[in-house]
C-alpha cells in the first residue's frame, strides 16, 4: 500500500503582522510564522530592486535552514525615491524626513518575494527558488506642516518602510496609486497567489463566509 503524499507545510518567514493578515485575506493560513533576524542595511550602491530581492532571499534561506521540508515564503518591502532607499522609520526625525521627501512627489514601492519549494527525495531534497519583484507607483499629496504633525502624532509610521502605512491614516495622503495595493502594504496578493499556484501548492479552501 502506498502512503498518501504529506500535505505541504507553509512557513511565513516574516515578523510583519500585515503579511500574515494579507495571506489570510486570500485564505492562506501558514502552518508556522518564523521570522528571520537579519541586518537590513543596504549594500553600497545597491539599487532598490536588488535590495528588496536580496533581503527576501536572505530571509527565506535563513528560515529554510530550520524547516528543510517546508515551503518558505519571505518578502521585503522597499520605498524608493529615485535610486534612494528610504529607511524603515524607527525615530520621529526619520519619519519626518521621509514625509518631507515624499510630499507632492511620486515614489516607488518595490516588493521582493521569494518562495522556496522543498525538493522531493528523487530530486535530492533542498529547495527550489521562485522569486518576483513587484513595483507600485505612489503619489502623495503636498503635505503641509499640520498634516505632517498629525501623521507623526498617530505613530503609525513606526517600523514602516518609507515612514508611512497606506492601510492606515496615510491612506488619506495618497493622491494616486499605480499597481498593486497589497504590494504597498507588504505582499502582492496577486503575485503570491500566482507563485503558489504555479508551483503546485494546494488552493485555499472555500471561504465559510463573506468578508
Ligand atoms: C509602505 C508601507 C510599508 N509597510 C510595512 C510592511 C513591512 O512590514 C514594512 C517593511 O519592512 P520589511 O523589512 O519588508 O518587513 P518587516 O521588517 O516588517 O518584517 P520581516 O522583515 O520580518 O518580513 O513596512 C506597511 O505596512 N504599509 C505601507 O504602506
Amino acid at each position: 500500500m502506498t502512503t498518501p503524499p504529506k500535505a505541504p507545510r507553509l512557513v511565513l518567514a516574516s515578523a510583519s503582522p500585515r503579511r500574515l493578515d494579507l495571506l489570510r485575506q486570500i485564505g492562506i493560513v501558514p502552518d508556522a510564522v518564523d521570522p528571520a533576524d537579519l541586518d537590513e542595511t543596504p549594500l553600497r550602491d545597491e539599487l532598490p530592486p536588488q535590495h528588496a530581492l536580496r533581503l527576501a532571499a536572505e530571509k527565506a534561506s535563513c528560515v529554510a535552514a530550520r524547516h528543510p521540508d517546508s515551503w518558505i515564503l519571505a518578502a521585503d518591502t522597499v520605498v524608493a525615491c529615485g535610486r534612494r532607499i528610504l529607511p524603515k522609520a524607527e525615530r520621529e526625525e526619520e519619519a519626518r524626513r521621509c514625509l518631507s521627501l515624499l510630499s507632492g512627489r511620486r515614489h516607488r514601492v518595490i516588493g521582493g518575494i521569494v518562495l522556496l519549494v522543498p525538493g522531493t527525495e528523487q530530486e535530492g531534497g533542498g529547495h527550489r527558488r521562485i522569486d518576483r519583484l513587484v513595483r507600485t507607483d505612489v503619489t502623495f499629496k503636498v503635505l503641509d506642516r499640520s498634516e505632517t504633525d498629525a501623521y507623526i502624532a498617530s505613530g503609525e509610521w513606526q517600523g514602516k518602510a518609507g515612514g508611512y502605512a497606506i492601510q492606515g491614516r496615510a491612506g488619506a495622503l495618497v493622491r494616486w496609486i499605480g499597481g498593486s495595493y497589497s504590494n504597498v502594504v507588504g505582499l502582492s496578493l496577486h503575485e503570491v497567489a500566482g507563485m503558489l499556484h504555479g508551483a503546485g501548492f494546494p488552493p485555499a479552501p472555500p471561504s465559510p463566509s463573506a468578508p
